[in-house]
């Protein structure tokens, strides 16, 4: 039989997947069946309104939550069949989370706060490599207060891809930012995956976003209502909002 090479495999194959919380007249269905595949190297962007189960799906993607039922699989691999220790040791090499609001520690400084991370991953970047792919080497040694939001947001992307991790999951990173700051984030995301292939999740409100992705995935009552693929990808810098 001939053997599946690893490189055919998506990052993502994620059948039957349900997220029910809480129980009986109170439940809510946050995902009621999401069929999806993700190819490794592109850059996926989720758009669906408030409450209709992006989150959830990227919290099961990232290893930060359990489907009620159904399978996610990372190249080949099931999250929902590994236990804790095995899926923190999954988020730890292989995935890096981008919020809306950065999460940094106000007490230290930008290299500082990369250096958390690169302090115990297995292959890091250096700080200085990971800032400089950010485009804040002259900012290094400054605190999150002495930063603009733009170039926070920068810092915690930087932060995510210091480990090099193989997918970059990124929660509203431009929610809350200005147009202008939001689109040089993007760019940002753009560049990361064009230079180091990682695949990119990107979840926003902000449909514009839409033009820069090899996948616009559509969601609505926690299910996919459309998948569509961009023939070209528009550089974020010539996104409209
Ligand atoms: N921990 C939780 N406990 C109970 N219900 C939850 C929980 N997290 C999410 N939900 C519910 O699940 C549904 C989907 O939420 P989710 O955050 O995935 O949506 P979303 O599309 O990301 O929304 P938004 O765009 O507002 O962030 C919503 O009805 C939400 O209220």
């Amino acid at each position: 039989m001939e053997q599946t090479r690893d490189t055919d495999l998506p990052a993502f194959d994620v059948r039957g997947l349900t997220r029910t919380y809480g129980a009986g007249h109170t439940a809510v269905h946050a995902l009621r069946g999401v069929d999806l595949r993700i190819a490794r190297g592109e850059i996926v962007v989720l758009l669906g309104p408030s409450g209709s189960g992006k989150s959830t799906l990227l919290n099961i993607l990232g290893g930060l939550d359990r489907p009620t039922s159904g399978e996610a699989l990372f190249n080949g691999q099931s999250l929902s069949q590994m236990n804790d220790r095995a899926l923190t040791t999954y988020r730890r090499a292989h995935v890096g989370f981008v919020f809306q609001f950065y999460n940094l520690m106000a007490s230290l400084t930008a290299r500082e706060n990369v250096e958390l991370v690169t302090e115990i991953a297995a292959h890091p970047m250096t700080p200085e490599e990971a800032l400089a792919l950010v485009g804040l080497s002259d900012r290094m040694d400054h605190f999150p207060s002495q930063l603009s939001g733009g170039e926070q947001q920068r810092v915690a992307i930087a932060r995510a891809i210091a480990k090099q991790p193989e997918v970059l999951f990124c929660d509203e990173p431009t929610g809350a930012l200005d147009s202008a700051t939001g689109r040089s984030v993007l760019a940002v995301l753009d560049d990361v995956n064009r230079r180091l292939g990682t695949t990119v999740l990107i979840v926003t409100h902000a449909a514009a976003t839409a033009a820069m992705a090899d996948t616009v995935i559509r969601f609505a009552d926690g299910q996919i209502r459309e998948i569509t693929r961009n023939p070209t990808r528009t550089p974020p810098e010539g996104i409209e909002w």
